[in-house]
């Protein structure tokens, strides 16, 4: 079975957890996509549903496909989460962020009463930080964030962590919020939760891409069918 199947076979499973009226939180990514095709063949058959989606392209393919796109107020209740991950461990500690993404997915992510992670097997770890971890940060002085990001790595037992501002065709790479994207590689992470609160404390960093403590199920496509982590 192929990545794209894996990934597939999650999104469907993690359709079952839809309700016929529902707020759903739409995530990011090729895993995503195949979430938000069943949200449209939902609601083409009928079913009142709508959507919050976490960045322009997903926000464009919700309409393509039929979705309704709300601009919550501070009484929405976002029902249902459902995005992708770069890594995902035992704990459903995730990296995210991939494809740029992160701020606006922690967002929903936290907002939601559930959030479910859909995901082919590749991305299940052992320990987060094999993948570079992307940090999301204001375009304001920006190389003075880089520098506070670089210590507080370093004192979190990083210091040989590398840095590089994320680009595209020689052009630094925008987050459709208009800010920054840098990517740290670090190997191994012991402790994200840690490592997640001391990112966020430092000024100019929006949001890192360590989720923890937010996964409420993760759930993973592969050869052998699918499978199902937390409830
Ligand atoms: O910013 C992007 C998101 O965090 C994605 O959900 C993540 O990168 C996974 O993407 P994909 O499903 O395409 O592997």
């Amino acid at each position: 079975m192929d990545k794209e199947a894996g990934k597939r076979l999650a999104a469907e499973e993690a359709a079952n957890h839809i309700e016929r009226d529902m707020t759903l939180g739409l995530g990011t990514g090729s895993t995503a996509a195949y979430f938000v095709d069943i949200v449209g063949k939902l609601v083409s058959e009928g079913w009142d549903l709508r959507g919050v989606p976490t960045s322009e392209a997903t926000r464009e393919h919700a309409e393509r496909v039929g979705v309704e796109i709300i601009e919550p107020d501070e009484a929405t209740v976002i029902d249902l989460a459902v995005d992708g991950a770069d890594e995902a461990d035992p704990s459903l500690n995730l990296i995210k962020g991939g494809g740029a993404a992160l701020l606006r997915e922690k967002i929903i992510a936290y907002a939601a009463k559930k959030f479910i992670v859909i995901a082919d097997k590749s991305k299940r770890v052992a320990a987060l930080g094999a993948f570079p971890l992307p940090v999301e940060i204001s375009p304001y002085s920006w190389a003075l964030t880089v520098a506070a990001l670089r210590r507080t790595l370093a004192d979190n037992g990083f210091a040989e962590a590398n840095l590089e501002l994320r680009a595209r065709d020689g052009e630094a790479v925008k987050t459709d919020g208009g800010n920054l994207i840098i990517d740290c590689r670090l190997g191994r992470i012991e402790n994200p939760a840690a490592l997640e609160k001391a990112l966020a404390a430092i000024p100019g960093v929006l949001e890192s891409g360590l989720f923890c403590g937010m996964t409420r199920m993760a759930i993973f496509g592969g050869e052998d069918g699918i499978t199902i982590n937390g409830a």
